[in-house]
């Protein structure tokens, strides 16, 4: 095992892949862009005006495509696909593992005996069968009725990765029920853009016909290099170092963050972007991260379902480019312990087809009223269904990271600053019922008014937040970066709709007893204010008096999965999702035994890699160096007799006892370990399980890292079977 550690750092200094795989990038990116997306451009050229207008309505209002016209759209697809070398075509898809999914079919048809031509029709197009009974399903299918299938999403453009054209789908079961992320995440965007709209129209600007949300990720992520990455087998297995003693330069001097960009990460993110700009992925910043060897990628923000989309795809690509560059890339929330680790911030706001950011004031009281409207709608929402949020962003990864290192602490509140957080105090103090005309002048003037000029001067920034308001948008900045964006987008647009379906008809309830729209609005934004007050934090997340303040505001903190993801099945979420028809009760329940089903596993594999790795590596390794110290030892008495020996050979001795002791703490906390894994997965429900391997197996691990550090720190360097952190960390 040394040996393969040994092997690999040679590798890396003999191979000079900073020269041979450099990138020439074109002179224009924007010339590449969307070259491999079926785009609206695209589009235009290759249909008919008639199959353009209707997948045109289908993005932008939902319509259905008639059987007829998606023959003709499939034509067109497939001849463009053609045009750029594509043999293949696959429904491309989002299913509970996390990862993307695809099965590709040929367009080769062939037919008589001895010919063939390529062929793509409307059916094949709309919906595809692949055999999906092994995707995670929550016991929704049984193997004998495991038909799923899935079905094309018009509002996400079609591409080409290779030769496969990919066609954005829906995974639903035989029987009707969601087995994936996205399909959710359509119905919730749906429903907020009702809502929204709604409102827009009634009380803000009758020319609003539909609201989207959108979304811009941040996609922080670490580099290791291929070689150094195979020497790991605790990365290799499970994406983060169970092993490893803190090297003594960590980020102590923050001389990574925003530093130039090492030559050969460059030449891998200029691949990157290239193929980015292809496939329309509108990508725009990337930058050295915090800790070494960690970095980020940001596109533009974009209407949420596209934008969730190319997340997943980025990732895809993302792996691939790096492999191309002989580096491994980690998207795990806490590969390393003791530097940052990686989220994915999800930076949310609201749309509106006539060209307005709803969470942006505007130039007038009016428009200020609207983004007072949806700023404080979204606070009550997140307010009202924090446990939800949280539960959302809650994987056994994205435990690690919570609450250090930048990261948000487990506790949801939100974070405005401190001015915009001064004009919600004066707003409550607004009088109940009808307003005096100075009210309505001090409160359009002094205090609405004021907004815009407070966030062209709003330097505050929160990092300790897990929900802050930045100026024009809200960043989620609790979510993990192995995450898909759909699970926490799902979330947010559900509770949104909800908050908005309840103002709206709060509101209307107030003008139907005479006050004025402006009024009303007032009046029950004031209530709302009052209701969620308790949310808004503005200090730090990570202190422990935030930690006690929170609880007497009653606010939970649901440290762990297994907690948030027992909260879940709340009577109040289930019924959030039933009324807005986003989930059906059993689909809520597989999907929370499928995330408490994923925990246990992750935790029971990382447990048995560790064991394997203590017992077969590192125990081995520190009798190996004990039995040199014993030799060593013996020598010493041999040449200066029994009684000089016992002071020369005394810290020789010292150490032989220390390898002991922690060789044994390593082999009982190790046989305790397998035995708390045996007992973890004999438990009788799904969340039972979860908590015997949250409380149970889980805090094992710790002693057995603290003792193999240790003997980290004792045994011979050329030794050590485990590529160390500061060789993983700092190679470039
Ligand atoms: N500077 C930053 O924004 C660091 C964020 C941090 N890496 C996280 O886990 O979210």
């Amino acid at each position: 095992m040394a040996y393969l550690r040994f092997k690999a750092l040679e590798m890396l200094s003999f191979k000079d892949y900073r020269k041979d795989n450099a990138v020439v990038v074109p002179a224009k990116l924007s010339e590449l862009f969307c070259q491999n997306v079926f785009s609206e451009e695209t589009m235009r050229s290759y249909l008919t005006q008639e199959a353009f207008k209707s997948i045109q309505d289908a993005i932008k209002r939902g319509t259905k495509i008639q059987r007829d016209v998606a023959d003709q759209i499939a034509v067109a697809m497939k001849d463009w696909a053609l045009s750029k070398g594509a043999t293949h075509y696959t429904h491309w898809f989002q299913p509970l593992t996390g990862s993307t999914a695809e099965k590709h079919d040929s367009f080769f048809t062939p037919f008589e005996t001895d010919r063939a031509i390529e062929r793509f029709s409307g059916g094949m197009l709309i919906q595809q069968e692949p055999d999906a009974s092994s995707f995670p399903n929550g016991g929704i299918r049984n193997t004998f009725e495991a038909r799923g299938y899935t079905a094309w999403d018009p509002t996400s453009p079609a591409f080409i990765v290779g030769t496969t054209l990919c066609i954005p789908s829906i995974f639903i079961s035989y029987t009707g029920e969601t087995l994936d992320y996205k399909a959710p995440l359509l119905r919730a965007l749906n429903a907020v853009d009702m809502a929204a709209t709604d409102i827009c129209k009634s009380y803000f600007d009758k020319n609003v016909t539909k609201v989207s949300p959108t979304l811009g990720w941040e996609q922080e992520y670490f580099l290791v290099d291929s070689a150094l990455y195979q020497s790991r087998p605790d990365l290799v297995i499970t994406g983060k170092t169970l092993l490893g003693h803190s090297p003594a330069k960590g980020q102590q001097l923050d001389d990574h963050y925003f530093g130039s960009i090492p030559t050969r990460v460059m030449n891998f993110m200029k691949e990157l972007e290239i193929e980015c700009m292809k496939l329309g992925i509108p990508v725009t910043t990337r930058h050295n991260e915090v800790a070494p060897n960690q970095f980020e990628l940001a596109p533009m923000f974009e209407e949420v379902n596209v934008a969730v989309d190319h997340n997943s795809l980025l990732m895809d690509i993302m792996a691939r480019v790096a492999h191309k560059h002989h580096f491994h890339i980690l998207f795990h929330e806490k590969p390393f312990a003791g530097v940052n680790g990686s989220g994915k911030h999800n930076n949310w706001s609201m749309a509106t087809d006539t060209g307005e950011n709803l969470l942006s004031p505007g130039k007038n009281p009016k428009k200020n009223l609207q983004f007072l409207t949806f700023f404080v709608n979204t606070i009550k929402a997140v307010h009202d269904y924090a446990d939800l949020l949280r539960a959302s962003i809650a994987s056994a990864s994205n435990d690690h990271r919570l609450g250090a290192n930048e990261a948000p602490p487990a506790i949801i509140s939100v974070f405005i600053g401190t001015q915009l957080f001064s004009v919600l105090e004066e707003l409550e103090k607004v009088t109940d019922g009808k307003l005096s005309p100075e009210e309505k002048t001090e409160l359009k003037l002094n205090v609405v008014g004021k907004i815009p000029m407070i966030l062209l001067d709003n330097t505050d920034r929160n990092r300790t937040s897990p929900f802050a308001f930045t100026g024009n948008k809200f960043e989620i900045r609790a979510v993990g970066s192995s995450a898909n964006c759909a699970e926490v987008m799902t979330v947010m647009n559900s509770i949104v709709a909800k908050q908005l379906q309840e103002f709206k008809i709060e509101v209307d309830a107030l003008i139907d007893k005479g006050l004025k729209k402006d009024e009303a609005i007032f009046n029950i934004l004031r209530e709302y204010i009052k209701v969620s007050k308790n949310i808004m934090f503005e200090g730090d997340g990570y202190s422990d008096d935030w930690a006690v303040e929170a609880e007497k505001r009653g606010l939970s903190n649901l440290k762990t999965t297994p907690e948030a993801l027992k909260r879940e099945m709340d009577e109040k979420f289930v019924a959030l999702y039933e009324d807005l028809g986003i989930y059906t009760h059993r689909e809520i329940e597989a999907r929370n035994e499928i995330k408490l089903e994923k925990y246990s596993t992750v935790v029971s594999i990382e447990a048995t890699v560790l064991g394997d790795i203590a017992r077969n590596h590192i125990i081995p390794c520190a009798l190996n160096y004990q039995n040199r110290l014993i030799e060593n030892v013996k020598g010493l008495k041999e040449i200066f007799g029994e009684k000089e020996f016992k002071k020369l050979a005394c810290e020789q001795m010292n150490m032989i006892t220390e390898i002991s002791e922690h060789v044994s703490i390593i082999k009982v906390e190790v046989d305790r370990l397998l035995g708390a894994i045996i007992t973890g997965k004999a438990a009788g429900n799904s969340q039972e399980m979860a908590e015997i391997f949250c409380n149970d197996v889980k805090p094992l691990f710790e002693k057995i890292r603290d003792s193999s550090d240790a003997l980290e720190m004792m045994v011979d360097d050329e030794l050590w079977p485990m590529t160390k952190y500061r060789e993983l960390l700092f190679t470039r």
